[in-house]
């Protein structure tokens, strides 16, 4: 702090701009209510964040990472760290590269939710993070692999998370910061110390490992790996391939890293999805007042956006950006509109309002033309909301174009059936398993 101004420093420019955008307005009036002081500035830290450097042997059993730590807020930007150069200031000491800073709170195994295409890799991660301490690995290398957003840092970070809650001293790096590491290591003729520092830990956690590049590097990697190795200590490592596909790594690094326990991530399935689209918007409308998102937007969010995690959080991210912004509920109309550059460009299965309008009448004991009908009886006024719901829901149709297909009617009133339908499946446990036959029905 230097007379009326103070400087807070961030890790990257990426997040300088978002505060800088989102939050410096309340942070100036915050450190003025505080301390008088009238001006905020932000700056982007050059070196890395820790100050305590790591000490081998004596050092307080402690979790390291070099992923900045994202406040649990949902609202936040997706997480992508922009990586650093390979390239160290000479001032970096290298037992503080090789210690990183701290890791996301979120990315535990608590918030991680288990579904088909993730559960041998849970398992395996799971049981990596809660062997007793000082026991040979059983997996080792345990090495995960997926495409882009499909759970993998989550899956890492869990695991330093809870191994270090045991007692572990866990190191958590993205291979650019290995690189990173060694080459201040190099430049300030401290390479003894790094590779010191990071053999004489008990986890090692290596993210995105298919950035590993150059001879040396690679070397250095394959010597950290079999010394760690070969005294009993774990090892993991994420990439988002397969060891074999790994063409830029010598032969001897893809053996050693295929001879461990190699998983994979599928993408996440659609109930996965739901399920994962559910925790989030619990966890957002518990920090947003008046934020919420009807089960209705959830599942069309589970079943047109992406597959992947990040994709998920893209589109929630999304809905509460439009809501904050406009004060517009979240409504599935509001989220068509506000996810519409995030929809799938192609479904697998598309739904034609035809194979609903088949299926609810069989269902129902109606026919087709008493759901396109003016008819007002109960009998078909029921069947034909649930349809004008399944419409809204399954297909990409907006709400004028299904008015249109079932019979020339308004707008207003599909809005209208969406909404009763909505409504009643959040207390009516029968009809709302009635309608999820009807969607398989409807999508076989
Ligand atoms: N099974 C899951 N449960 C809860 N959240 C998940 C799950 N899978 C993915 N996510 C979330 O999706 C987002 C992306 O996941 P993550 O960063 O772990 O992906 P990744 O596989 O490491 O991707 P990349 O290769 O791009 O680094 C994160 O917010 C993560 O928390």
């Amino acid at each position: 702090m230097t007379g009326s101004a103070v400087q807070l420093s961030v890790p990257t420019r990426f997040l300088k701009a978002w505060i800088q955008d989102h939050y410096l307005d309340r942070l100036s009036e915050l450190w003025r209510e505080e301390s008088g002081t009238t001006r905020v500035d932000l700056v982007v830290r050059t070196a890395v964040a820790r100050t305590v450097p790591l000490k081998a042997a004596n050092a307080p059993r402690e979790i390291v990472s070099e992923r900045p730590v994202v406040a649990p807020t949902a609202a936040a930007p997706a997480r992508s760290q922009p990586v650093a150069a390979p390239t160290a200031p000479a001032s970096a000491q290298p037992a503080d590269v090789a210690a990183g800073s701290p890791l996301d709170a979120r990315l535990t195994f608590e918030t991680f939710v288990v579904g088909k295409s993730n559960t041998l890799a849970h398992a395996a991660a799971r049981q990596v993070a809660e062997a007793v301490p000082g026991a040979a690995p059983l997996f080792n290398p345990l090495y995960m692999h997926a495409a882009v957003g499909l759970g993998k840092t989550h899956l890492l970070q869990a695991v330093a998370w809870a191994g270090a809650a045991r007692g572990r001293r866990v190191v958590y790096l993205t291979a650019e910061r290995f690189m990173y590491g060694f080459v201040a290591a190099l430049k300030s003729h401290a390479a003894i110390a790094f590779k010191d520092a990071l053999r004489s830990i008990d986890t090692l956690v290596i993210d995105d490992l298919q950035f590993l590049t150059g001879k040396n590097m690679q070397q250095e990697f394959c010597h950290t790996l079999n010394a760690l190795m070969d005294a009993g200590r774990q090892v993991v490592v994420a990439a988002d391939r397969p060891p074999s596909e790994l063409d830029a790594l010598d032969d001897r690094v893809r053996s050693r890293l295929a001879g461990g326990l190699v998983v994979e991530l599928a993408p996440l399935e659609e109930d996965l999805r739901a399920q994962i689209l559910k925790t989030r918007s619990v966890s957002l409308s518990e920090q947003h007042r008046g934020f919420a998102v009807p089960s209705a937007v959830l599942e069309f969010l589970a079943r047109h956006v992406g597959t992947s995690g990040r994709d998920l959080d893209g589109a929630l991210n999304k809905l509460l950006a439009v809501n904050k912004l406009t004060g517009e509920p979240v409504t599935l109309e509001m989220a068509e509109t506000a996810v519409k550059d995030l929809v799938r460009p192609c479904d697998p299965k598309r739904v034609r309002v035809d194979d609903i309008l088949r299926v609810v009448a069989k269902h129902y004991n109606v026919t087709r033309a008493d759901l396109l009908s003016q008819r007002r009886t109960a009998n078909v006024v029921k069947p034909r909301q649930i349809a004008m719901y399944l419409a809204k829901t399954l297909t990409l149709r907006s709400l004028p174009e299904i008015g249109r297909r079932f019979g020339g009617r308004d707008h207003t009133t599909v809005l209208h059936a969406v909404r009763k339908i909505d409504g009643l499946i959040a207390t009516d446990r029968a009809l709302a398993d009635e309608i999820e036959t009807l969607k398989r029905l409807v999508a076989e």
